[in-house]
């Protein structure tokens, strides 16, 4: 996982485009940016913010130097992601996110951490994915408390469904991971049986994974808590080269 060193990349099939759906979230919705955020657009965001584009990114020229990528879907207000990247400078992390107050917050965090190896898409996340992210690269891919569309009618949003899976692990290197977290039991379930059914990907655990120490807890999730819910995290990998 995050300790472990980067695998070589390695081509994998292409798998095609997830069904579309509107990309849509009940949580951060109308959400307004402080002067701080604004400010923080304008200053950083020609830097660190990447323009989503219909071809691969090269990453060793978008960070400067070759290492280990881990990308993160709907990174709110990008708390946890200015966490992580600033724990681990050896990796680089790009973090997507389709709410403008979110990318201004992580933005104003890239500033004042200095995380040179932090960089943002305001995007939907499924088309980055497919379209700039060259298959079999990534090293990781954090899908931190997704929303979870409570209602049945709403559950085709949902963003954890079979193709999606099948989507992400095109785009992981062998050895690479993909690291959900949720704390609404009956999605947790959904993704535990999706994940399962993705043939490329294996679960690391036994049905759930324990919380990884160095996973840190999101504001979604303190919400979460808050109001007496549980969490609940899973750790499927692609196997390894060699193992596969
Ligand atoms: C429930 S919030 C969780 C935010 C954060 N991960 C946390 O735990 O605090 C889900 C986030 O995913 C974002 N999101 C939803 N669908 C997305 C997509 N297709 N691409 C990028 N971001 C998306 C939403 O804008 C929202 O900020």
């Amino acid at each position: 996982m995050p300790d472990s060193s980067p695998p070589p990349p390695a081509p994998t099939a292409d798998i095609g485009t997830p069904p579309r759906r509107p990309v849509r979230s009940f949580v951060l919705r109308g959400g307004r940016m402080g002067t701080g955020q604004q400010r923080a657009l304008a200053e950083l965001g020609p830097r660190f913010v990447l323009p989503y584009q219909p071809s691969p990114l090269a990453l060793p020229q978008v960070f400067g130097r070759q290492a280990p990528c881990i990308l993160e879907i709907g990174f709110g207000m990008g708390d946890a992601t200015a966490q992580v990247a600033a724990a681990m400078p050896g990796h680089d992390f790009i973090g997507v996110e389709v709410h403008e107050a979110g990318v201004g917050a992580l933005l104003k965090r890239i500033g004042e951490g200095g995380l040179a190896n932090l960089r943002i898409v305001q995007h939907d996340a499924v088309e980055v994915l497919r379209d700039m992210v060259v298959p079999g690269t990534l090293a990781g891919v954090h899908l931190w408390f997704p929303d979870p569309w409570h209602k049945k009618r709403h559950h085709k949003r949902r963003i954890v469904q079979p193709a999606f899976v099948a989507l992400v692990a095109s785009r992981l290197a062998p050895g690479g991971y993909l690291h959900c977290a949720t704390d609404w039991q009956p999605y947790a379930e959904q993704m535990l049986e999706v994940l399962a059914a993705e043939p490329a990907l294996r679960n690391t655990a036994e049905g759930y994974a324990p919380k990884p120490a160095w996973r840190p807890q999101t504001k979604f999730e303190t919400r979460g808590l808050k109001l007496g819910h549980g969490v609940w995290d899973l750790l499927f990998q692609r196997p390894p080269a060699d193992a596969a």
